[in-house]
């Protein structure tokens, strides 16, 4: 095999958003991985979890029709059908992206892979061939922690488990209730399953806005899940029939039992700590700010490096590093920039939807002004709930005392499409008054976002005086 300026183990997130920037920047690449292209992102995770989200929500639109006026029958939810359009999506998606890796000359090595270095550098082995790369990428991502709970894929299911059911459960618990955890909850609970939440904190979703954590538990509690906060399961059971767990004195049983309680980095068996790259406590490949790896010529990208996950980072990371190589070997003339962590906005799909940006109020600190706008004040909101549900959710900023904004909180319906905005205000470093100004059309959900900057440029419009 011929050397290439790039070789990158991992196709998902990171590892192709560096490949396809680095072959536009006139890199040479390799691009290594024993599964499609597309890594968990496209194939296990942001895009079928959304497809059974979003077929959710049709469920849901049915079942509460007769409050816009539609009379509308219910008939069943169909789980194969649900995971033929999730598939259907998928397989558009990664046509797309297999074409435009084709496109752009970058070459895709179908195998498993493992680091080696010698005297000539750092290379992948795959398939008993040596890609030798002036760069080496290492973007192998995350796979399900376990809790050595015996995942069988049919009663003990990781999310990968779960999107690939063939029949919908009756009953469900779900452990953990993070991202993962709170969007089946919110999917499930939608498609008619009964679901029994158990989370070990006191709250859901621990990173976000503790109020914001409270108006979610409470809407999921009046949609009928079981939510259990500070618990702890034990005894997990998992037999034909069904699956059984202790919660406290009592005994629950379901048909499944989800396990999301994070996901850790896939970094052993890969040949890393032989060719003298550090793995922090929890796996993590230890990174330098430029996101160097401590063995000479080897970098890391997306979920292996600690820090949230999500696949925008692995994008940020992707592309940095395709500048940041090609800038070393004088193709850019600019060196780029890495994204900070603490600008990555977050998303949790469940309905209500929770998105976020920047710091929280308790994170920005005392002195920090907080405003709360509610959604009930904004006509769109109103229109996307059904008539009679109370909650429509909350837009909070967060400033330093009359400096700019550095922290952008949601939650409601649909809010997630309102974050890009946020994430301008954050990453911008805007102040209330730098924005007063630029008009938001009406009826929007984007409203919120002026009302809440007018509040806190003490020129509130459509709020309490
Ligand atoms: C259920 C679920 C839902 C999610 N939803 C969202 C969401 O809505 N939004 C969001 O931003 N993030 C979401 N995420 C997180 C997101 O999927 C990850 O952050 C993202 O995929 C990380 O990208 P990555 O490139 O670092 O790793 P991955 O996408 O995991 O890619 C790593 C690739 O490396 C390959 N690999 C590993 N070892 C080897 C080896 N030895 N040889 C060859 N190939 C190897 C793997 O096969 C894989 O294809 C979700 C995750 C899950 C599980
Ligand atoms: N919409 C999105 O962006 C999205 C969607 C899904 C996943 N993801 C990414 O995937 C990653 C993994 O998600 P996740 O939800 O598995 O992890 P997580 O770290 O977000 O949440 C895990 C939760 O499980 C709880 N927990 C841990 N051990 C427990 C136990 N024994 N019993 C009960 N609760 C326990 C934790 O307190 C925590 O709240 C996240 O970091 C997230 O960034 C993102």
């Amino acid at each position: 095999m011929p050397d290439f300026d790039v070789v990158i183990l991992g196709a998902g997130s990171a590892g192709y958003s560096c490949a396809l920037r680095a072959a536009q920047l006139g890199l040479s690449v390799a691009l290594v991985d024993d599964t499609p292209v597309g890594g968990t992102c496209l194939h296990r995770g942001c895009i079928p979890t959304k497809a059974w989200l979003h077929a959710a929500e049709v469920r849901r639109t049915v079942v509460t029709a007769a409050a816009f006026g539609i009379a509308a029958t219910l008939e069943g939810a169909d789980a194969a059908g649900v995971r033929g359009y999730a598939d259907s999506v998928v397989d558009q998606l990664h046509r797309g992206l297999r074409g435009l890796l084709a496109g752009r000359g970058v070459t895709t090595v179908a195998a498993r892979g493992r680091l080696v270095t010698d005297g000539a550098g750092p290379a992948i082995l795959a398939d008993g061939e040596l890609y030798r790369g002036g760069a080496v990428v290492i973007a192998t991502g995350a796979s399900p922690i376990t809790l050595g709970l015996g995942i069988d894929g049919k009663r003990l299911l990781t999310s990968e488990d779960a999107l690939r059911l063939d029949t919908l459960p009756r009953r469900a618990i779900v452990l953990g209730g993070g991202v993962i955890g709170v969007e089946f909850a919110s999917l499930w609970r939608d498609l008619g399953v009964e679901v029994v939440l158990v989370e070990a904190a006191e709250r859901l979703l621990l990173g976000e806005e503790p109020g914001h954590s409270r108006i979610l538990t409470k809407e999921l509690r009046a949609r009928g899940v079981d939510v259990r906060l500070g618990a702890a399961l034990e005894d997990v059971t998992a037999t034909d029939d069904a699956v059984t767990a202790r919660l406290g004195d009592e005994t629950l049983t379901a048909d499944v039992l989800l396990v999301a309680v994070g996901r850790r980095p896939a970094t052993q068996g890969l040949g890393l700590e032989d060719a003298g790259i550090t793995l922090g406590d929890s796996g993590h490949v230890q990174v330098d700010e430029r996101l160097r790896t401590s063995a000479r010529g080897v970098w890391a990208a997306g979920d292996v490096v600690a820090g949230p996950q999500l696949a925008h980072r692995g994008y940020a990371h992707g592309i940095f590093l395709a500048e940041q190589i090609a800038h070393l070997r004088g193709r850019l003339p600019v060196r780029p920039t890495l994204p900070a962590d603490r600008d990555m906005p977050r998303i949790t799909y469940s309905s209500l939807q929770l998105a976020s940006v920047g710091l929280t109020a308790a994170e920005a600190g005392q002195d920090a002004q907080v405003v709360d706008y509610r959604l009930g004040g904004n006509g769109r909101a109103l229109l996307l709930r059904s008539p009679g549900e109370r909650e429509s959710g909350v837009v909070r900023l967060v400033r330093r005392p009359d400096g700019p904004i550095v922290g952008v909180h949601l939650i409601g319906d649909n809010v997630a499409e309102l974050v890009a905005e946020g994430a301008l205000l954050v990453g911008w470093q805007a102040t209330p008054d730098d924005v007063a100004g630029i008009v938001h059309a009406h009826p929007t959900l984007g409203e919120s976002i002026a009302e809440a900057n007018w509040a806190l440029a003490g020129r509130g419009l459509h709020t309490p005086a």
